[in-house]
């Protein structure tokens, strides 16, 4: 016996303006009749109404006998408006039937009723059929991706965001530029000096001192002006006092150091300070400590690449200010939002008392928050604080929606598993349009890791729904978060992942049939040189906060193979992933 099925089109539109508008309910009844195991009951339309839709609903399960209907497909009114009531009523009449409404709350599908729908699911899904009331999926609609699939994913979806200019004096650290930069006049652009100490004419000094009879060198005379370019000459040969960096007085070509020079005697007069020196060189060459102009670069010569991302060591940023740059174009750099969700956490600040073990303990400390602001801005982000989200939906929704107005990613941590509590994935493709891309990853930790993307008035937004234990939560931000925010900051794809290092295990590492991230203080060996080592932080329980104390690396455990080891042994060479600097 097929099923009887009831379509049923809840929109203001279609039932004041006509039949014509309807167009996912003509779809669906079009669908079910065409399925070999449904039989089309009845079709209605109704207004965005609780009581009409109620009412409807009623007449269809007190059906009997061959007017029966087993199941009632309704569409529209599940929107976040005013008057999307539709979610509301299966509370108030839910009976035997099966309520396509239930499915999208809890994160089925039911059949997809908006055509152009790309979340990716396991195809059998479609036919989850729900008995009575809100029971829990027990299978996650979302297929088990690998760790390299979603990698690449998250890749393609993480496109630069648009240029901007900044001016060169700003925190230009993981910028990344987007326009070549040229070198506008001869660097330097006069000649200068590179050390302490004073211009001469060679020739002349030199002249000057073979003449005398010890011949080892002379003193001098210097004053040193206010202008320290702009020393007065003595009787006998023009020595000028100059710094580093300085320009040469016209007419000198080479430089004599400070230390190669002793002071005899210094008082102060109107002009300046009168100094008399003596200088311990027979001969000074021409050129001497002298950098011809444009030795550094010449105008027009190309100095740093489109693409170069500025770095925290201060290179990049040294040289665009060499060459006089003001400001840069560079890529946005992308803002972050970040939000917990989960009824019972709690803020850390409204603890008001360390805690001793006799505490009872009613919630849980939000600690991801924290842990992922400050390595966030560590990394140089703005990061968006939204707080703590409970479990309902309009909550989360609210949050969400803020996030997307003031940021171009959100991460939000619990929630991702299926429980009843788990909301995000209906809520961002019911309410907020939302594409899933994966719901699922073959790894440890992390599996339920998801990223979608929303759309927004300026574009697309990334989400990534992390898991909400707090060393699944940085692990899985490592390794996908911040390859989408380089993505998204324009960095050249082969520097979007954190680097990888050969390192050798200090014990036993066993494998699993995920692949798996196992938490290590990387440093080098003091016995073997070149040899970096991995020591574990201890137990990897993903509820582990501890496991992440001082882990500068993820060693990257390979999945277990049938035939395979089932182990990697102590003192043997395996990958990690860089979280952190190198312990010396
Ligand atoms: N922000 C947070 N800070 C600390 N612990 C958290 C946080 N969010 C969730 N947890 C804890 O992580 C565990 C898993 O949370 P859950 O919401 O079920 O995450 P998921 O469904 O993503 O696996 C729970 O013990 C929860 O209390």
């Amino acid at each position: 016996m097929p099923f009887r099925v009831a379509v049923l089109t809840i929109s203001d539109t279609t039932f004041h303006k006509g039949p014509e508008y309807d167009l996912s309910g003509p779809l669906l009844t079009k669908n079910v009749e065409q399925h070999p195991d449904y039989e089309l009951a009845d079709t209605a339309v109704v207004p965005d109404d609780l009581e009409a839709i109620q009412s409807k609903v009623a007449d269809w399960v007190a059906r009997r006998g061959e007017c029966k209907v087993d199941w009632i497909i309704t569409t529209g009114g599940t929107g976040f408006g005013k008057r999307d009531v539709t979610p509301q009523v299966p509370d108030q009449v839910m009976t035997s039937v099966i309520i396509h409404g239930l499915l999208q709350l809890q994160g089925g599908t039911g059949g997809d009723i908006h055509p152009p729908r790309e979340s990716v699911r396991q195809n059998n899904v479609d036919d989850v059929t729900v008995s009575a009331g809100l029971s829990r999926l027990r299978k996650s609609p979302f297929p088990m991706i690998s760790l390299q699939e979603a990698l690449d994913i998250v890749d393609a979806q993480s496109k630069p965001l648009p240029i901007e200019t900044v001016p060169t004096g700003h925190m230009l650290k993981n910028y990344v530029l987007a326009e070549d930069i040229f070198a506008s006049a001869d660097l330097p652009p006069t000649r200068t000096t590179n050390v302490d100490g004073y211009a001469v004419v060679a020739d002349e000094y030199n002249r000057a001192v073979q003449k005398l009879t010890d011949g080892a060198g002379m003193t001098v005379r210097v004053v040193r002006a206010k202008d320290t370019s702009d020393g007065a000459a003595n009787e006998q040969v023009a020595v000028y006092r100059i710094n580093t960096g300085g320009p040469l007085p016209a007419g000198t070509d080479a430089v004599i150091m400070v230390e190669d020079t002793e002071l005899e005697s210094s008082k102060s007069s109107e002009d300046g300070q009168e100094l008399e020196i003596r200088v311990l060189m027979k001969q000074v060459p021409v050129g001497d400590n002298v950098r011809q102009p444009g030795s550094d670069a010449k105008q027009g010569e190309q100095v740093l690449d489109k693409g170069t991302v500025i770095g925290s060591g201060g290179g990049e940023v040294g040289l665009l200010g060499f060459v006089g740059k003001r400001e840069v174009l560079v890529h946005r750099r992308p803002r972050v939002a970040i939000l917990s969700t989960g009824n019972e956490l709690v803020e850390l600040e409204s603890r008001n008392s360390i805690l001793t073990s006799s505490d009872t303990w009613t919630g849980v400390v939000d600690t991801n928050r924290p842990s992922l602001r400050s390595t966030l801005e560590g990394f140089g982000y703005e990061v968006i604080d939204l707080g703590i989200a409970p479990d309902t939906m309009d909550l989360q929704e609210q949050a969400m929606r803020k996030g997307m107005a003031e940021s171009d990613i959100i991460l939000t941590t619990g929630g991702t598993s299926m429980g009843e509590a788990d909301l995000l994935k209906p809520l961002i493709e019911h309410r907020l349009g939302g594409t899933i891309h994966f719901g699922r990853v073959a790894m440890k930790p992390g599996k339920p890791t998801t990223f979608a993307t929303v759309p927004a008035i300026d574009g697309d937004k990334l989400v990534f729904a992390l898991p909400g234990n707090p060393a699944s939560a940085l692990v899985t931000f490592y390794l996908f978060v911040v390859p989408a925010l380089r993505g998204l900051g324009g960095w050249p794809k082969e520097r979007r992942h954190l680097a990888r290092v050969g390192v050798q295990v200090d014990c036993d590492m066993k494998l699993d049939p995920r692949e798996e991230f196992h938490r290590v203080i990387v440093s080098p060996s003091k016995e073997q040189p070149g040899v970096l080592l991995a020591m574990t932080t201890g137990g990897q329980r993903s509820s582990r906060v501890a496991s992440l104390c001082g882990a500068n690396g993820l060693v990257h455990l390979p999945s277990l193979q049938k035939g395979g080891a089932d182990r990697i042994k102590k003192g043997e060479i395996a990958q990690a992933v860089l979280i952190g600097e190198i312990r010396p």
